[in-house]
C-alpha cells in the first residue's frame, strides 16, 4: 500500500518531512530510550538532511544510517556517509550516532558477517526508513540490472548484501527488502516530474523484478508514505 502526499515546492516538502520524521524519532526515543534511522544518498535529500538536522531532538539516543552505501572512501564525493555527515549529523544532530555501513577496504564476508550481527543487535528494526528512487525503479541498492536482485528481494537474505549494479557506478552494501519491510514507518522521498513518472509506471504493475521499488509499494503490509514535490 501507499500513500502519495504532494507539495507545491520542494523546501515544502523537507520542511514537513523534517518535522514528521523529528516527530517520530523523539516518540520512539521517549518509549523505547533509542531511535534509528536509515537515510538514502543521492541528490534528492540534501534539504531535508539540512532542515531535520536543526531539529531538537535527544540525537545522542538517534541512530543514523544508510539504507545503502557504496564501497567507496568515507572521504569521496560518491561516499552517501560523506553526504549525511556534511548535511545530517550537523548543527543540533552533532552528536547523533552513526552505524557505519563501509567499514575497512575490502567487503568480505566477514565483513558482511560482523555487520549483520551489529545491525540485528543494535538498530533493526527501523523506526524510520526513507528511500530514494532511480529512474530504473531502483531502491536502496536494489537494483534490477544486478545479478543479486533475487538475493536482495528474497524473504530469507541477511540484512546486508554486497550488490553489484551494472548500470551504476561502484559496488555496493545494500540492506535487503526483508529487513527493510519491518520499518515501522516507511517514507518515498522523490521529487520532479520524472520522478512521478517513474512511480506512476512502478504503480502500474507489481513486477518487483524490473522495478524493485515496487516490492514497497505492492506491499499490502507495509504504507509506504510518498513524499513528492515538483
Ligand atoms: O546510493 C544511492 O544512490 C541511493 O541510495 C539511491 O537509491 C538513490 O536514493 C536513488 O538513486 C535516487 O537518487 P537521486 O536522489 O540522486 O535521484
Amino acid at each position: 500500500m501507499y500513500e502519495i502526499n504532494e507539495f507545491t515546492t520542494r523546501a515544502e516538502l523537507d520542511n514537513t518531512l523534517a518535522d514528521k520524521v523529528a516527530d517520530i524519532l523523539a516518540k520512539a526515543v521517549a518509549q523505547h530510550g533509542r531511535a534509528s534511522i536509515a537515510v538514502s544518498g543521492g541528490s534528492t535529500p540534501k534539504g531535508f538532511f539540512q532542515a531535520l538536522s536543526n531539529k531538537d531532538l535527544p540525537w545522542s539516543e538517534i541512530t543514523v544510517t544508510l539504507a545503502d552505501e557504496r564501497w567507496v572512501n568515507i572521504d569521496s564525493d560518491a561516499s552517501n556517509t560523506k553526504l549525511v555527515y556534511e548535511n545530517l549529523i550537523q548543527n543540533k544532530a552533532t552528536n547523533a550516532k552513526f552505524f557505519h555501513l563501509k567499514q575497512g577496504e575490502q567487503l568480505t564476508h566477514e565483513t558482511l558477517a560482523d555487520l549483520n550481527l551489529a545491525a540485528k543487535s543494535s538498530i533493526l528494526p527501523l523506526d524510520v526508513l526513507i528511500l530514494g528512487m532511480g529512474e530504473d525503479g531502483h531502491t536502496a541498492s536494489l537494483f534490477p540490472c544486478s545479478d543479486q536482485i533475487d538475493e536482495c528481494l528474497s524473504a530469507t537474505t541477511a540484512p546486508l548484501l554486497k550488490v553489484v549494479p551494472k548500470t551504476a557506478p561502484h559496488d555496493r552494501i545494500s540492506f535487503s527488502y526483508s529487513y527493510l519491510k519491518p520499518s515501522k514507518n516507511v517514507i518515498l522521498h522523490i521529487s520532479g516530474q520524472a520522478k512521478m513518472d517513474v512511480l506512476n509506471k512502478a504503480l502500474a504493475n507489481d513486477d518487483k523484478r524490473e522495478m524493485p521499488i515496487r516490492a514497497f509499494l505492492h506491499d499490502p503490509e507495509i504504507n509506504t508514505q510518498v513524499f513528492w514535490a515538483e
